[in-house]
């Protein structure tokens, strides 16, 4: 297992592929952790390095104590790629993660070739709703949003066929205290005047059937940007990386193409 302390936090990461290549960012959303992304990997193109790592307070990096920041968070990332000595990263976002691309983008232009945005906006809901779901899970445990959760993320038939079990369990498993750390993170989070000024390629990416952040509230943060393109994926729920891989990595190889980083 890989970790770096980065930012005072030991950050969990994975890096696949040859050391030459270019290089793909994977930050996850909101309850999961790495492994969302591995479904995906396989159907990119060869060569691609992938660097992937659970953000503070999920999956197996160390839980410091909340509220965090968005700005904590992208400073995180940049902290990770700094460490590990990379440059010119295509990063890809899912939900919070994609928060966390946009303030990447903002704070640490530098680093990026690209940017994903994945399942996400400018602005995620409003404080009052991310105060009332960390209330519910302090007071009943994540167990008690698990299946109410797992209709947001996934398409019905994908639920029925029983799927989504296993990413439930990961959901349920996170730590409570980092969940909620990030919860308030998200509330806190208004990027619409940054994000309306990034100058780099972006690519936005949606999920027809997404319960949390739908196409239009996608599209809303794609017309801020300039030159900005958006994908909806037919089916899919908010996290299309597990329900459609080879879909969504369809979209993302014709960017990483069209900006010749593949
Ligand atoms: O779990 C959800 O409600 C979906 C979500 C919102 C932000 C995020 O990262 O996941």
């Amino acid at each position: 297992m890989d970790t770096k302390s980065v930012n005072g936090v030991d950050l969990h990461y994975r890096l696949d592929g040859p050391k030459a290549g270019p290089v793909v960012m994977f930050a996850n959303s909101l309850g999961t952790d790495l492994r969302v992304w591995d479904a995906l990997l396989p159907h990119l193109p060869d060569g691609v390095r992938t660097l992937r790592y659970d953000k503070r307070g999920h999956g197996l990096s160390q839980q410091t104590p909340g509220p965090y920041s968005i700005e904590q968070l992208a400073d995180d990332a940049a902290a990770l790629v700094r460490e590990l000595d990379l440059s010119e990263v295509v990063f890809v976002g899912l939900s919070i993660g994609g928060l966390i691309g946009q303030s990447l983008a903002a704070r640490h232009g530098d680093l990026l070739r690209g940017l994903v945005i994945s399942n996400s906006a400018a602005k995620i809901g409003d404080e009052a709703m991310w105060r009332d779901r960390v209330d519910a899970i302090r007071r009943d445990g994540l167990d008690s949003i698990g299946a109410a959760t797992m209709e947001r993320w996934f398409s019905p038939g994908f639920i029925a066929s029983g799927a989504a079990a296993p990413w439930q369990r990961m959901l349920e498993r996170q730590p409570l205290e980092g969940y909620a750390a990030c919860c308030e993170a998200i509330g806190a989070a208004d990027l619409r005047d940054s994000t309306a000024k990034l100058d780099l390629p972006v690519q936005l990416i949606a999920g027809e059937l997404d319960g949390s952040i739908p196409p239009e509230t996608v599209q809303g943060t794609a017309d801020l940007i300039k030159d900005a393109r958006i994908d909806v994926i037919p089916g899919a729920g908010h996290i299309p990386c597990v329900e459609k891989p080879a879909e969504y990595a369809a979209i993302l190889t014709r960017f990483l193409t069209d900006i010749g980083h593949v």
